[in-house]
């Protein structure tokens, strides 16, 4: 035991590791390095500290809003360990700086990471400098770490990841049943047609209206119409009228409850709604503008009824035109943009209540509009802990060791913490092994351009990809091209497959490959003329990949394509990985396997008789902590 501690502390005396990210799992990570003896640590974080990070990011501190996550996490814990060294970079970790050979410098790289995009960018380096990688991930009381070297375990990429969840676009515009689809209908329907570009396309039912505003200038403020004007108007058009219209199709309710339609002149009988709209009180021009504060509601958790959540509607409407017209036309729906937020709660839940659904507080419509599971400290302090277990395991080359553990929210058989021995790497994953992937597509009527920018950027995640056709190179992205180069690839784009100066036809293979990612691979493809329109949106479907698995509540598809809910992370489902449910039983089923892999777990960071697995007894009152044997 004691040769063992003293080689583990060896180990992490020795090492060099680089952690990307240093928000809610970052900073608990930083920190137990640092306190487990680590002494060379680079940091990568391309964020600036933001109020909504103080309560649990605890490195920071009021005074450090608005200054670099990378470089104050590194000075705070400098303080209590000023002697090992923090390299800290306050970058973007897809910058070309951070290319294989500087990931070569390092024996372990970690993530605390909370995007899909970025993960995939460093599971790529990763693999290609050959350096063992931890990842993770929590959300509210769920969390995760898994471990990835090359060739011994899966990579990152070898199992499909959990992307929103997406709705009918006809549940959302017409038939909404459940408090989300009101508030996708409020946030990207509603609010983009209000504040975003007027140019998307947009699927709010948009009838026109007595006034025989046609169809595409419903929304749009005319130059004799005051604010109030506009913003009554708009209210009767979507709560009232179209309400009335979606009502006459007698087959859609059927079997249904019938929504009520709501107007202005219903939901506030007791004023006059034009001076409700008055906004002199919000008079400092500093603070960020907000309805809720202007009419007086101080408490996120309250429930408003249909008259407040009406008031805040026509207040908030109108805060933006008075306050930030600038703004109108780029706007996109941020759950940390106040105003947005209490815009889009006070749509959601007047349209629930138009269609019999309970209404929710600002504070629970905000959760459920930016995907947030509310962060739990202490889930990110157990992951980061877990992070630096597997991180010594990784150094002491014990592989035999190394675990995936997830942080459960309730006890499976009274164990909080999952082991799990894990996978060897898949071999049809595109990115760890060279399986060829393979494309449907009509070659005659596909451009270049969508090829690359749906499949090549979108599902296969390339930064700066470079497209082969046998030795014809016919694209290339990045910086330090040649102007008729350019030229030709910009020309190249807009040609269809079967015209490029190498023809891609049927039987074709195509070579993608992106530089700083060191990734390359091959697609097969095989021409077909006819897609379902609504299986198969892209117009070309690419098989050999692992898809995204949908989970959690967002927004309506297409919308938000950028992969991981935006959490501290985004904790795979266990139930839903395929494999990994039947490792779990195994886990779970089987006493003996059961405790061979905890043991072993044990073993390592056993050395001085600490506990690393947590227990609960089934009397809560008995609760205590238990070593398993
Ligand atoms: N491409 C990237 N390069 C470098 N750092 C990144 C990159 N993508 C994300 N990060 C960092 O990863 C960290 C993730 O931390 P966390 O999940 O706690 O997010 P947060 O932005 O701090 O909090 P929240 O999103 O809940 O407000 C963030 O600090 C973020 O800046
Ligand atoms: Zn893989």
């Amino acid at each position: 035991m004691a040769s063992s501690a003293a080689a583990s502390e060896e180990a992490v005396k020795a090492a060099k590791v680089l952690m990307v990210g240093a928000g809610g799992i970052g900073c608990e990570l930083l920190k137990t390095l640092a306190l487990s003896g680590f002494c060379d640590i680079h940091i990568i974080d391309l964020d600036t500290i933001e109020v909504s990070n103080l309560n649990r990011q605890f490195l920071f501190r009021k005074c450090h809003v608005g200054q670099s996550k990378a470089h104050v996490a590194r000075d705070a814990v400098l303080k209590f360990r000023p002697n090992i060294n923090i390299t800290s970079y306050h970058a973007n970790v897809k910058d070309a700086q951070f290319n294989v050979e500087f990931f070569k410098q390092f024996n372990v790289v970690l993530n605390g990471l909370d995007n899909l995009d970025a993960r995939r960018h460093v599971n790529r380096l990763c693999l290609a400098a050959e350096v063992p990688l931890v990842e993770s991930g929590t959300t509210g009381f769920l969390g995760q770490v898994t471990v990835h070297v090359k060739g011994k375990t899966e990579c990152y990429e070898c199992q499909p990841k959990p992307v929103p969840k997406s709705y009918p676009v006809c549940t959302i515009t017409s038939t909404p049943s459940k408090f989300v689809h009101c508030i996708v209908w409020a946030k990207d329907l509603l609010f983009a047609k209000l504040f975003g570009d007027k140019n998307q396309d947009n699927d709010l039912n948009v009838h026109s209206s007595e006034s025989g505003a046609s169809k595409s200038n419903v929304f749009e403020r005319s130059k004799d119409e005051d604010l109030d004007q506009y913003a009554r108007r708009i209210y009767d058009h979507v709560f009232g009228y179209n309400i009335e219209l979606a009502l006459e199709n007698e087959e859609t309710w059927k079997n249904r409850r019938r929504p009520n339609p709501v107007y202005i002149r219903d939901a506030l009988p007791e004023e006059d709604s034009r001076q409700n709209g008055s906004s002199h009180d919000c008079s400092n021009e500093q603070e960020e503008p907000s309805a809720m504060v202007s009419l007086g509601f101080r408490n996120p958790q309250e429930i408003w009824n249909l008259a407040d959540n009406s008031r805040v509607l026509l207040k908030a409407l109108r805060l933006f035109f008075e306050k930030r017209e600038k703004e109108i036309g780029n706007l996109i729906f941020d759950k940390d943009d106040q105003l947005a937020v209490e815009f889009v709660t006070a749509a959601a839940n007047i349209r629930a209540s138009s269609f019999g659904i309970p209404l929710h507080s600002l504070f629970e419509a905000k959760g459920v509009a930016g995907n947030i599971v509310h962060a739990v400290a202490t889930t990110n302090a157990i992951i980061a802990g877990l992070i630096v277990i597997e991180a010594i395991k990784v150094l002491q080359g014990d592989y035999k060791k190394y675990r995936m553990t997830y942080c459960l929210e309730h006890p499976s058989r009274k164990m909080l913490l999952m082991p799990v021995e894990p996978f060897e790497p898949n071999k049809s994953c595109y990115v760890c092994s060279e399986t060829p992937l393979l494309l449907d597509v009509n070659t005659k009527t596909t451009k270049l351009r969508e090829v690359i920018d749906k499949i090549i950027k979108s599902k296969l995640g390339m930064n700066l990809p470079l497209v082969m056709i046998g030795h014809t190179l016919v694209f290339e992205d990045g910086d330090g091209l040649e102007e008729d180069e350019a030229a030709n690839y910009a020309l190249n784009l807009e040609k269809v497959l079967a015209e490029l100066p190498a023809p891609v036809i049927n039987g074709t293979k195509l070579t993608v490959e992106d530089f700083q990612q060191e990734l390359s691979c091959s697609i097969n493809i095989k021409h077909r003329e006819e897609f379902d329109e609504e299986k198969e949106p892209d117009g070309m479907v690419l098989s050999g990949w692992s898809a995204p698995v949908e989970k959690q509540v967002t927004s309506n598809g297409g919308a938000s394509s950028s992969g991981a809910p935006d959490t501290d992370g985004n904790p795979e489902d266990i139930s839903t990985k395929p494999g990994m449910k039947r490792k779990l039983d195994e886990v779970l089923d089987s006493k003996e396997k059961f405790d061979a892999s905890s043991t072993s777990s044990a073993q390592v960071v056993d050395d001085d008789d600490d506990d690393d697995m947590v227990m609960l007894d089934e009397d809560p009152k008995l609760a205590k902590k238990k070593r398993l044997q």
